[in-house]
């Protein structure tokens, strides 16, 4: 008799169909960029970025760039966590279809095409792509966010995002989100899988005062100590304190591992996302490109974690893929010069001499 595939079968053919980077791809791309007519090492982090490409096996001229917003609510916000409401996700989702939200105004000046995606959004909103299994999740303080399964099936959703905007023609991804009260799940999630106490993973988000930060932090202390997420299972810790817009993007980054499109770490939410894929499946780490350090003050302890060195220091915390959309045309740059500069050869001349 044929047993239904539960989703951890289905995910684990994902995280286990992951090709590791190659050491020699990696040696040919740094060669290539050692005999451009050019200082050695000049381009610092962007020569890593080219590396990193160029090992993955995802190196090329140019890319069809997007950006995938993961919309999600979030039932923490009733703890008083934010400045807003939840009507500001359904509003925001909706600015992106028109153009006019954050990062797309951003985005058009990149020529990049934003893509929000209801992964948990409390309310539809006509032509956003809906990938739920419920509207919102469960308020954190009192119970769990989601079941595992849940949890599951918003990963799911994401890899397969990946799948759909490959066949559409995209290359490049920047794995966003937009999702009032998710900076409290992702301070709560990186506490636990940081192990770090809440109050100096805590910031203030979309922007709390100080007596709403202190009251932030306590409702962290208390749904991890109401839930008792085991921080050796990444599941556990998603679905008792996480979001759909968390996990929804953890498969943005599986996803872009598994089909061989790179993915752009966005700001602090983006991270932990990005922490989760890695601890899921560790090569996915391999197809990642961090754009920036968040403002967050958990922002700097996950790109360590990470191994990941982000391009840009500026202060940014907006989310939507701001950051990492900020990176696309300094990327584009550094293709230009690794593809279209003279080499020391083509000018009849010796390489470096490496002394
Ligand atoms: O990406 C970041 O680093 C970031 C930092 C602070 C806030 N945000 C954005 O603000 C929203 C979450 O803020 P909050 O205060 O409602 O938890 C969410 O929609 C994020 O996109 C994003
Ligand atoms: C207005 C607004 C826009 C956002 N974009 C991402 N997070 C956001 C939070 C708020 C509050």
């Amino acid at each position: 008799m044929l047993e239904s595939t539960s989703g951890v079968q289905i995910l684990k053919k994902y995280t286990d169909g992951i090709e590791a980077a190659s050491p020699a791809k990696a040696l040919m791309t740094k060669q290539h960029l050692d005999s451009i007519a050019k200082p050695l090492n000049s381009l610092g982090l962007l020569e890593d970025v080219l590396v990193g490409l160029g090992a993955a096996g995802c190196l090329k001229r140019s890319y069809k760039k997007c950006v995938a917003v993961m919309c999600a609510d979030n039932g923490v916000v009733e703890e008083g966590v934010t400045q807003t409401d939840s009507s500001i996700t359904a509003l925001v989702a909706k600015n992106m279809l028109s153009g006019i939200s954050s990062v797309c105004t951003m985005a058009k000046c990149n020529g990049v095409d934003v893509f929000p995606i209801d992964v948990g959004m409390l309310t539809e909103i006509a032509g956003v792509r809906v990938r739920k299994t419920q509207r919102g999740t469960g308020n954190i303080r009192k119970g769990p966010a989601m079941t595992n399964e849940q949890a599951v099936s918003a990963v799911l959703a994401g890899i397969d995002t990946v799948r759909e905007l490959k066949d559409k023609g995209y290359d490049m991804i920047a794995a966003a989100e937009m999702g009032i009260g998710n900076t409290t799940t992702t301070s709560a999630v990186l506490s636990v899988m940081l192990d770090i106490k809440p109050e100096s993973v805590t910031g203030r988000g979309a922007g709390l005062s100080d007596t709403g930060l202190a009251n932030k932090i306590n409702v962290i202390k208390d749904a991890i100590s109401l839930n008792k997420p085991d921080r050796n299972d990444v599941l556990d810790v998603l679905a008792k304190v996480g979001g759909f817009d968390i996990a929804g993007m953890a498969g943005l980054f599986i996803g872009g591992a598994y089909y061989k499109v790179p993915v752009i770490i966005d700001g602090i939410i983006s991270s932990a996302a990005a922490l989760a894929a890695v601890q899921l499946a560790p090569l996915c780490r391999d197809y990642m490109i961090a754009s920036h350090v968040s403002a967050e003050p958990a922002a700097q302890a996950v790109m360590e974690k990470l191994e990941l060195k982000p391009l840009l220091n500026i202060g940014m915390a907006l989310g939507e893929g701001t950051g990492a959309v900020s990176i696309m045309p300094i990327i584009d740059m550094a293709l230009a010069m690794y593809y279209d500069m003279p080499t020391f050869a083509e000018f009849g001349m010796q390489e470096y001499k490496k002394l």
